[in-house]
This record gives C-alpha cells, sequence and structure tokens, in this order.
C-alpha cells in the first residue's frame, strides 16, 4: 500500500526496516524514564538509549527518502500506485502553499509504521492469549461467525462487521483489558491550569492513566474477568461510548489511526478466529496476563496450539 510492491520475508531491506523499527520500540520503552525523569539524558549510559533511538530513526528515515526519491523519479500524477504517490501528488498541488513539504511525506510514513503496526500487532495477541484462556467465549465468537458465514471458507469483510455484534463486543472487550498504551502519548497544557483541585502550570507533562480507567470496578465490576458481555446491550447490540473505554485515549490528540486500526483488528481477528481454534498444548499451565511495558504493553510469549477449524 505505501511502497507499491510487496516485501518477501526474507528481503534484505524488510529485515533490515523491521529490525530497526524492532530495537526502536524496544528503545522508546526504555526511554520512558527519562520521559518521567528528563534529568537522566544527562547520565551518561541510562541516555545511550536516545542515541540507539536517533540512529534507528536515521535509518529508517534514509530509506523512506531513498523510496520518495525513486518515485517521484517516474511519478505520474493520473495514475497512483500507492500511498507515497498520493502524497507526492498532493505535494505537487500544494507546493506553493510552503506548510506540506517532502519532509512531512518522511515522518507520515514512519507515523504509520512505527505508530500503526506494532500497536495492532500487540493487541491481537492479547486477543489470541485471551482466546487461550476463554475457549467457551472464542466458541461463541465462531458460532456467531459460522451463522453468519456459514461453515465454509468464507472469509469476514467489513459488511459483516454490523452483523457480528458478539464478535465486536469480544474485540472492544480485548482492548479494555489489557490496553496497549496504557499511559497514552505524554502532553503538556500551553497555559497554566487547574483539573480536579490539582494546579497544572503551563508545559507541565502529563500522561494520562487510561489503564485506570479500563480496570475501573465502579464501571468494570471484576475488572479483570474477561467478559465481551460488558458492550452488550439486553437486545445483543454492541454498546458504543461508553465514558471509561478509551484505548485510543480521548480529546484532539486521540490516536489518528483508530477507524484503520478497528478496521484491521476486525478482519485479522475474525478471519483467524473464523478458520483456527486456538488453545493450549494439552497439560500446559494457564499462561501469565501479566504483559511488559515498553512504549506499548506487550503480552508475554505464548505456547498455543492452532488447529484448522
Ligand atoms: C490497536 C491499535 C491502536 C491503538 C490501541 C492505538 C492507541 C493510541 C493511543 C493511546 C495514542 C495516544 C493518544 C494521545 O496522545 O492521547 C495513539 C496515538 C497515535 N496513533 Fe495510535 N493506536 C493504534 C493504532 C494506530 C494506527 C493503525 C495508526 C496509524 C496508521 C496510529 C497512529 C497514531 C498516531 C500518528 C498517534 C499520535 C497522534 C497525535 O499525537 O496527535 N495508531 N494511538
Amino acid at each position: 500500500m505505501v511502497f507499491g510492491k510487496r516485501y518477501d520475508y526474507d528481503d534484505v531491506t524488510f529485515v533490515e526496516l523491521t529490525k530497526s523499527i524492532n530495537k526502536l520500540f524496544a528503545e522508546l520503552g526504555s526511554s520512558q524514564l527519562m520521559t518521567v525523569f528528563p534529568f537522566l539524558r544527562f547520565v551518561p549510559g541510562v541516555n545511550s538509549s536516545n542515541r540507539i533511538i536517533v540512529e534507528c530513526l536515521n535509518e529508517v528515515q534514509a530509506y523512506l527518502r531513498h523510496e520518495i526519491t525513486k518515485h517521484r523519479e517516474n511519478l505520474d500524477t493520473e495514475n497512483p500506485r500507492d500511498f507515497i504517490d498520493l502524497l507526492l501528488t498532493e505535494l505537487q498541488t500544494q507546493e506553493k502553499t510552503d506548510c506540506f513539504t517532502e519532509e512531512n511525506i518522511v515522518f507520515i510514513i514512519q507515523d504509520l509504521f512505527t505508530a500503526g503496526v506494532e500497536t495492532t500487532a500487540s493487541t491481537l495477541r492479547w486477543g489470541l492469549l485471551y482466546m487461550v484462556l476463554s475457549p467457551e467465549e472464542q466458541q461463541k465468537v465462531q458460532a456467531e461467525l459460522d451463522s453468519i458465514l456459514g461453515t465454509d471458507h468464507d472469509v469476514p469483510t467489513l459488511a459483516h462487521r454490523s452483523q457480528l455484534p458478539y464478535t465486536e463486543a469480544t474485540i472492544m472487550e480485548i482492548q479494555r483489558i489489557r490496553a496497549i498504551g496504557p499511559l497514552g502519548g505524554p502532553h503538556a497544557p500551553n497555559e497554566d491550569t487547574t483539573f480536579r483541585g490539582y494546579d497544572i502550570p503551563s508545559g507541565t507533562q502529563v500522561l494520562p492513566n487510561l489503564w485506570s480507567a479500563h480496570m475501573d470496578p465502579e464501571f468494570w465490576p471484576d475488572p479483570e474477568k474477561f467478559d465481551p458481555r460488558r458492550f452488550l446491550d439486553s437486545g445483543g447490540n454492541v454498546v458504543r461510548r461508553q465514558e471509561s473505554f478509551m484505548p485510543f485515549s480521548t480529546g484532539r490528540r486521540a490516536c489518528i489511526g483508530e477507524q484503520l486500526a478497528k478496521m484491521e483488528l476486525f478482519l485479522l481477528f475474525s478471519s483467524l478466529v473464523k478458520h483456527f481454534t486456538f488453545k493450549l498444548p494439552e497439560g500446559a499451565a494457564a499462561p501469565s496476563t501479566v504483559g511488559c511495558l515498553g512504549l506499548t504493553y506487550v503480552p508475554p510469549t505464548v505456547n498455543m496450539c492452532i488447529i484448522k477449524r
């Protein structure tokens, strides 16, 4: 979609790019401490993650610049091949305004990969972990999928989404019980402000605790229990816009990829559960539901059997 080609898993460029992005995420996780205690950036050793982050970003950006240059060489604005062509076409129409530059294209694509890949992948991995832990919920999703799509090998499409409330509610429960961005993104007020009796001077870094909203027993009784029915009304319809549910954060700087992520999660999760059953190997102990908090909250590695239905 972005580069106009598909990369094989052993493609050298793809492997290098993936390595850089994975390293970037791992280091961004350890550099969180410096986000909370900024003085640590002056401590040698502790601040080495900053250097690695810059190196990884430089590698990713060098590749993006190379691809953009190649696209520019044979751009046909009437027949865009991919996302880069679309952005280059837009750039040409806006060239005189100065507010959209080639550098913006680099950062838009970088955001797409850094903010858009690992987030959805980790949510799906949490989903499969909870399917393994809750076989009865998995069966209910499969029964609903079979009832709408039949028992043959049809793949769910977005058109089926409104007919699959239990599947949707299950995805929402996955996002509630293990928010992969538990502390949202760091923000700062532009002016001195007061929130619930706390004075917050302008420029103070604020991290929203989305985790506490998702685990508040006042809104979610027995919050560690995996229960998709929390998101269904008595008629079995999905209840949206719950006050204490905000996996994509809230406000003007909420996740810009929310709609795309919801579509991806629906298509991938429903296709996987439609075609496979996920279960623990015979006699294996239940896996832990404690993840690892880096930039995102990632699930532990779990051995599971994937059985074709
Ligand atoms: C399950 C998937 C995802 C989850 C749970 C998620 C969650 C979040 C959260 C909590 C934030 C922080 C919002 C804040 O600062 O208050 C965020 C920001 C952001 N997300 Fe996502 N995200 C997901 C997928 C995506 C995808 C697919 C994209 C793009 C293709 C994306 C792009 C972004 C960007 C660019 C920001 C920064 C927005 C800004 O600072 O204004 N995300 N996301």
